[in-house]
């Protein structure tokens, strides 16, 4: 018996586990029971005020769970009222039906009263479209009556794999899941339309909790044996030499953040390459970060010839998209991992091609769009409402040979072997200005300390969410990278 709060299941893979479960001879109604039984106990102590439960069932199994919930609250006192389907006869849902005293009423009559909790078991796993115009109108006078909404397995409207609702769909204050969560329980906006979220143990077997096409929630396991660790034997260039492109003299704040994030997330020296025109002014702000003047395309071809170069980062604030390609041209050559954020990414707009052609030796590049730069890059898979944010991820990391990190509220990172984490765990607050430059940095620092470039953005991604936990709410990005490295 077990969950697994690290794998994220699709809604079909939760179907193939539930056969499973159930070939393997465990009883599916136990299971069923387990889950209302979950369901009553969140709707009684979430909502201790609680007039009436207003179970909504649906036809399937999501609303088998509904009369399991509503049959436990009736029996501990709660006055609980019906609505919604008589499912078919013969399985789980079926049976859970027939126990649960009491009518079940049209859901086009529920009128909303004071003190009511909806549990919204309409749909789960199982949704595959649009719900209906009657459902549509049951959402709207919940919202606009402000009834409170406990989830069944997923509110009702939202698909599961996608996160995103495929119509009208319940905002729910609590989501009752179980066994693992779905990536719709996570990506946004579902990880919104689903208020807090419960996972809860219903006996499923551990063994069974699998996917053969696994996506993970970000968490130490995928990287924390890929961590640098320092060791005494080591000095500044063993610890790694990130080098971080500035921009003209307008915008070289955003590479100072870069600079300062790699700095503080272990490398052993970070050097700024910055126009010339722009030097004097960048050394006025910098101490431990060196400084290179590098003007042009010969420029840096000469300075690459050092080889105790580890990473770059290049993008943030660097403005001239033109000179941009051809920097990357040039340090694709040296065989070196390397970022690209913000202008290095719109530099390949509507042209991922010319970019995919220069990193197929081995992995090595990392990309950190957020929703607006995944958009230039890549149009079409940002037009396709049938790709889910993971999908679309997953398809772009294959198409450039890259580990994309595919930025918002729900950070994705992907690589092109299928490795896939969704991050759920950063404050809100991180979404300022500067942020981005911050994580750009982080992960180029950790790429220069040798980091494989999935485990380095894993990394760079939760310790950026971290680093701006401890800084609060109000935080600027120069509070941000203060924090990196901080003991959590
Ligand atoms: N995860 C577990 O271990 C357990 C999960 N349980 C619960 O089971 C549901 C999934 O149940 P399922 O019966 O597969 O699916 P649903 O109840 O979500 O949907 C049932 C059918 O509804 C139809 N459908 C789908 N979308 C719509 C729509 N928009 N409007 C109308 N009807 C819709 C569809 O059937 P059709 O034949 O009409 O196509 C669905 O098949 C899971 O979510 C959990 O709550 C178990 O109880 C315990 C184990
Ligand atoms: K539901």
């Amino acid at each position: 018996m077990a969950i697994n709060e690290t794998l994220l299941v699709t809604p079909a893979a939760m179907t193939r586990i539930d056969r499973a479960a159930v070939d393997s001879g465990l009883d599916g109604f136990a299971l069923m029971q387990s889950a209302g039984a979950h369901v009553a106990a969140v709707a009684v102590s979430q909502f201790p005020e609680m007039r009436r439960a207003v179970v909504m069932c649906g036809p399937g199994n999501n609303g088998g769970d509904g009369h399991v919930a509503a049959r436990l609250l009736g029996q501990s006192g709660v006055h609980v009222v019906r609505y919604g389907r008589q499912p078919g006869p013969g399985g789980d849902a079926a049976r859970a039906f027939d126990i649960c005293p009491g009518p079940l009423h049209p859901l086009a009559d529920w009128q909303p009263q004071a003190g009511d909790v909806i549990i919204d078991a309409l749909f789960g796993a199982g949704l595959d479209r649009p719900v209906s115009q009657e459902i549509a109108g049951v959402i709207e006078r919940a919202e606009e009556s402000g009834t409170p909404v406990i989830a069944v397995d997923l509110p009702s409207g939202l698909s599961g794999r996608t996160g995103v609702p495929t119509g009208a769909c319940f905002t729910a204050r609590h989501t009752v899941t179980f066994a693992a969560l779905k990536p719709g329980h996570l990506l946004m906006p579902g990880r919104a339309l689903c208020g807090q979220t419960h996972l809860c143990d219903i006996g499923m077997p551990a063994r069974l909790i699998c996917s053969d096409d696994p996506v993970w929630r970000n968490h130490p396991g995928l990287y924390r044996e890929a961590l640098p660790a320092a060791s005494s034997a080591q000095h500044k260039y063993s610890r790694g030499h990130l080098v971080v492109f500035s921009g003209p003299l307008i915008s070289g704040g955003a590479a100072r953040l870069s600079a300062m994030a790699g700095l503080r997330s272990g490398a052993g020296l970070v050097t700024l390459a910055t126009p010339p025109i722009a030097v004097l002014l960048q050394a006025t702000h910098l101490t431990a970060i060196m400084q290179r003047a590098i003007k042009d395309d010969a420029d840096l071809t000469d300075w690459l010839n050092d080889k105790r170069i580890s990473s770059f980062v290049i993008g943030p604030g660097f403005g001239d998209l033109g000179k941009a390609r051809s920097f990357i041209r040039l340090l694709a050559d040296t065989g070196c991992p390397v970022v690209l954020d913000a202008d290095a990414i719109t530099a390949f707009a509507s042209c991922s091609e010319k970019l995919s052609n220069l990193f197929n030796d081995k992995l090595r590049l990392v990309l950190t769009p957020h929703e607006g730069e995944f958009r230039r890059l890549f149009p079409d898979l940002a037009d396709d409402e049938t790709l889910s944010k993971i999908d679309r991820a997953r398809m772009a990391a294959k198409q450039l040979n890259a580990v994309i990190v595919y930025k918002g509220a729900d950070t994705v990172i992907a690589a092109p072997d299928g490795r896939c984490a969704v991050n759920a765990d950063a404050p809100p607050w991180l979404a300022t200005a500067g942020s981005g430059d911050v994580l750009g940095g982080l992960i180029g620092g950790l790429l220069a300390q040798g980091m494989p470039p999935f485990e380095a953005a894993c990394a760079g991604v939760a310790q950026h969410g971290e680093a701006g936990t401890r800084a609060g709410a109000n935080m600027t990005a120069e509070d941000l990278v203060m924090e990196i490295g901080k003991p959590a």
